[in-house]
This record gives structure tokens, C-alpha cells and sequence, in this order.
């Protein structure tokens, strides 16, 4: 009895000597730091989701004011806040070799989802990436517009039909952009109904995603203080971030589909296709030509590309294009490109609703560049001052409001004695950073004017889309 007791104790005792060294992280690493006493209301706000992200961010960047970097501790995990825009763009782009993954070294094989782009790390993550940007050049997206379009004049037509009635325009804007991507990455055209089941499935999915339920929102919450053990308990509790199997029914159709009859379509999932052929036979499946290796691909093998560090191989020794992979990025864009796409659009609805003057002007730019005529790649490049306002959208409502990198070898920042140790994680409080006053003059006015000299900017500043070898596909 006496030696469980004690056993139990010293158990205890170190948990909590663990815990108290996790909260004071930083301040015994000699780090600047915000306070170390246990945030249980940020947690709280994190459950209760009763307190937008992007304040309780704020608060803590604010609290570092004055120092270009500093830790905190997020329930019992330590971060290293980057505020110096010089800092960030070493980090983000020059000594990327150093910062080239999000997540820790955790296998999250079991989870369809962190089969993806996103959430890759090294060597796989630069292959997939190297394969997967030439999908969203300037080229490959000009082919796309006419299905854009065509998905336009189905939410013109819905906001027709329902005219004299409020029209709730976020829900409205969801729906386009699903329709866009489902179009675009899947070839499904979920607006006449071809789609109708796979929409109802795939909406359901992805709001398991960001709505998730109760207990894997307690393995957030437990990823926050203890991600290791968050990642073996959802292995050991087998919990999925969703019910993938019936999305990868209809996808594993459509591929089959395709394969059976070689019908091909401009869209993002046929490349994927013709990426799995080229990896299982190594040459194009027959009957389907052999894809051109393009300009964009050639290039994006540069080593000053990835900060210093080896450009990803040509062939990798395992097969990476696999059903399950492409379901897992068709899902990624489709769910990442719906919600921050339409978050963005919505926010810009509102804006120039309050702020007409804006409006009449955006309104007379498009009547003048238009004529009467259907929109086409050429006319969205000569509508400028759109791209300020949605520019200025992006500033004030930015979707995604933090960027992580993980640290892979120990790294000095430059200009200190200070070194992030290997494992480390490092993050931009983007959204914090565009409502800085020290960077933005009167940052809560919406003025998309900001913009028309964008050299009064400085880099490591403005990070909408992030920035460096992994920034956004989207921003292509
Ligand atoms: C206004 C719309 C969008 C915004 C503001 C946005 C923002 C972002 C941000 C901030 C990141 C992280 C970048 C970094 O860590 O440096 C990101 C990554 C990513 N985004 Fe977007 N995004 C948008 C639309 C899209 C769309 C439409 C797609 C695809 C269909 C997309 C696909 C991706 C992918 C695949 C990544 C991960 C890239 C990688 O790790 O290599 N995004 N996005």
C-alpha cells in the first residue's frame, strides 16, 4: 500500500513539475514572453466557441508589443510568436530549408485527411507540391472560366428568383464557391443536379470538419496541450474526422468512370488521374495521351526555391497519386477553397453594402470592362480596382489568421543570440499583424486605396495567402 502510494505521488509530482515547465517554456529558455500563468479562458473560449480566434490571437500579440518575437503557451504547448516582418520572411521564405513543415513528425496515417498537400511533410509534401502546382497556373486556370461562369449565372439566377426577399448572402456565397470547386477539382456540376447526392455528401463532410463533434473537438483541444498523445488516442478510439467512406464511393466512381470510357475533363481531379497513371506504369494509361511535362513544372525544381534545401525528386519510390491521396486533396481544395473563398466574398458583400461610394465605383469599373459581355480571363485582369477591394477584404477579414511553421534543425535568428530548437513551432499572427496600426494607418477602416501603391508595404507584412514555397495554391 505504501508503495503504490508513493508510486502514485511521484506520478503526480512529476506530471505537474512537467506541467509547471511547459507553462514557463519560454521564460526558462530566456525567451521574451507573454504571462506564464495557465490560459483556462482561452481554452474555455475555444470550447464555448464564444470568442472569435482572432481576438484572443490579438490579445496575446499585443501582450509582446515592443519585442520582434516572443513565446507563449497555448494550454500546455509552446509556441514562438514571429512579430518582425524581416524575422517572418527569413522564416517564410529565405531560410525556408529550416520551416519547411506545419505538423510535428506524427503519423497520421490513419486519418484520410492528413493524406494531403497540407499537412505533408518533407520530401513527400515537396514531391506533391512540385506535381501539383502547375494545376493552378494562369494557363490551367484560363480553361476553367467558363465553369466559373457558368456556376455565376446559377447564383444570379437563385438571387433573381428570390428578389424581394432578404437574401442571406453568406449561405449564398457557400454555395457558389462549392459549385466552383466541385466543378473545377471534381468535375461535378453540383448546381443541376447531376450532383445532388454527392453535394448533400459532401457538404456533410465538410461540416463534420469544421463543426466537428463534441469528442473530436476534445482532441483539439488535447492536440493544443499534448499532440502526440491526441494522435495515438484518435488511432486508438478510431475516430475519423468524418464518415470519408461515401465520398470516396462517388469519387472512386468517377475515376472508374474515366478510366472505363477515357473521357477526359479540364478539371483538377483528371490530373490527379493522369498523375496515379504516370506513377503505376510510368507512362500515360493507354488510350490517354501522355501529359507534357510543363514550363511551371521544369521550374519549380530550383534549390533557391526551397531556401536552400533540396529540390524534391522527379520520382519518388513510392507510390504517392493513390485513390486515397486524391481523395484526400480533392477533399483539401474542395473544403479549404469552399470556406475561404466564400468567407472572403461574403466579408466583401458586406463591405461595399456600407460603404456605397465603393460600390458605385467597383460597380461602374465592371460595366466599363465588361460591355454587356460574358466575363473572360482577359477582363478579370483590367478590373483593378476589384483587386484592391478585395485586397483591402482580405486585410480586414482574412479567413486564415495564423501561419505555422515546425522548426527541423536548430535555427538562430539572425541579428540575436536566440535559437529555435528543433521541433519548435513557430507562428505569424497574420490577422493581428494586418490590424497593426504600426503597418496599416487607421487599420478598421475599410479603404481598398491602401493598395494602389503597394511598395508602402513592406514584405513579411501583408501574408493573405501566406507566403514562400508553401504559401497558398489559391493565390496562383
Ligand atoms: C481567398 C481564398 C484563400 C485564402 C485567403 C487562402 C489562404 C491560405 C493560407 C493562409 C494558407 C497557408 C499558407 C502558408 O502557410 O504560408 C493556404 C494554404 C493552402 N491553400 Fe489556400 N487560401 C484560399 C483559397 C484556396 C483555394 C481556392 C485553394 C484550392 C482550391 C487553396 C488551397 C490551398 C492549399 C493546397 C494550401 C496548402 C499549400 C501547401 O502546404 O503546400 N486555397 N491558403
Amino acid at each position: 500500500m505504501v508503495i503504490i502510494t508513493f508510486v502514485l505521488c511521484a506520478t503526480i509530482c512529476c506530471i505537474c513539475k512537467y506541467l509547471y515547465d511547459q507553462l514557463r517554456y519560454w521564460h526558462n529558455r530566456g525567451f521574451p514572453c507573454v504571462s506564464t500563468k495557465f490560459n483556462l479562458r482561452q481554452m474555455k473560449c475555444f470550447l464555448l466557441r464564444n470568442k472569435p480566434q482572432e481576438i484572443l490571437l490579438k490579445e496575446t500579440y499585443d501582450e509582446l508589443e515592443g519585442h520582434k518575437f516572443g513565446g507563449y503557451v497555448s494550454l500546455f504547448t509552446p509556441y514562438l510568436l514571429l512579430r518582425d516582418p524581416e524575422i517572418i520572411n527569413n522564416v517564410l521564405v529565405r531560410d525556408f530549408g529550416y520551416f519547411e513543415d506545419r505538423f510535428l513528425d506524427i503519423e497520421d496515417k490513419n486519418d484520410t485527411f492528413f493524406e494531403n498537400v497540407f499537412a505533408m511533410r518533407g520530401q513527400h509534401w515537396r514531391y506533391v507540391r512540385h506535381k501539383l502546382t502547375p494545376l493552378f497556373s494562369s494557363n490551367k486556370v484560363r480553361l476553367m472560366v467558363d465553369q466559373v461562369v457558368n456556376c455565376c449565372n446559377y447564383a444570379i439566377g437563385r438571387v433573381e428568383r428570390d428578389s424581394g426577399s432578404p437574401t442571406d448572402v453568406e449561405n449564398l456565397m457557400a454555395s457558389y464557391c462549392f459549385s466552383v470547386v466541385g466543378s473545377t477539382v471534381f468535375g461535378l456540376d453540383f448546381d443541376s443536379g447531376e450532383g445532388g447526392d454527392a453535394k448533400k455528401v459532401f457538404l456533410q463532410m465538410i461540416d463534420s470538419f469544421f463543426k466537428p463533434k463534441f469528442l473530436i473537438l476534445m482532441t483539439y483541444v488535447l492536440r493544443m496541450g499534448f499532440p502526440r498523445l491526441e494522435c495515438y488516442l484518435r488511432k486508438f478510439l478510431r475516430l475519423e474526422l468524418g464518415t470519408p467512406e461515401t465520398c470516396m464511393r462517388i469519387l472512386a466512381d468517377s475515376i472508374k468512370m474515366r478510366e472505363r470510357t477515357g473521357y477526359r475533363r479540364n478539371d483538377f481531379l483528371q490530373l490527379m488521374i493522369d498523375l496515379k497513371h504516370e506513377e503505376e506504369t510510368n507512362e500515360s494509361h493507354p488510350g490517354v495521351p501522355k501529359r507534357k511535362i510543363s514550363e511551371e513544372e521544369q521550374d519549380y525544381s530550383s534549390k533557391e526555391i526551397f531556401g536552400g534545401a533540396d529540390p524534391p525528386a522527379q520520382n519518388f519510390p513510392e507510390k504517392i497519386f493513390t485513390d486515397v491521396s486524391i481523395f484526400a486533396n480533392s477533399f483539401l481544395f474542395l473544403s479549404i477553397g469552399t470556406n475561404s473563398t466564400s468567407c472572403v466574398l461574403s466579408f466583401m458583400l458586406y463591405e461595399i453594402s456600407i460603404n456605397t461610394d465603393i460600390q458605385d465605383r467597383l460597380r461602374k469599373e465592371i460595366d466599363s470592362v465588361l460591355a454587356g459581355e460574358n466575363i473572360t480571363f482577359e477582363c478579370l485582369k483590367q478590373l483593378t480596382y476589384m483587386d484592391k477591394v478585395i485586397a483591402e477584404t482580405m486585410r480586414l477579414h482574412i479567413p486564415t489568421g495564423t501561419l505555422v511553421r515546425n522548426c527541423k534543425h536548430d535555427y538562430k535568428i539572425p541579428g540575436t543570440d536566440k535559437i529555435v530548437k528543433r521541433g519548435e513551432t513557430v507562428v505569424v499572427m497574420t490577422s493581428a499583424m494586418h490590424h497593426d496600426q504600426q503597418y496599416f494607418q487607421n487599420p478598421e477602416k475599410f479603404d481598398p486605396e491602401r493598395f494602389s501603391d503597394v511598395r508602402g508595404i513592406s514584405k513579411g507584412v501583408y501574408l493573405p495567402f501566406g507566403c514562400g514555397p508553401r504559401m497558398c495554391f489559391g493565390s496562383y
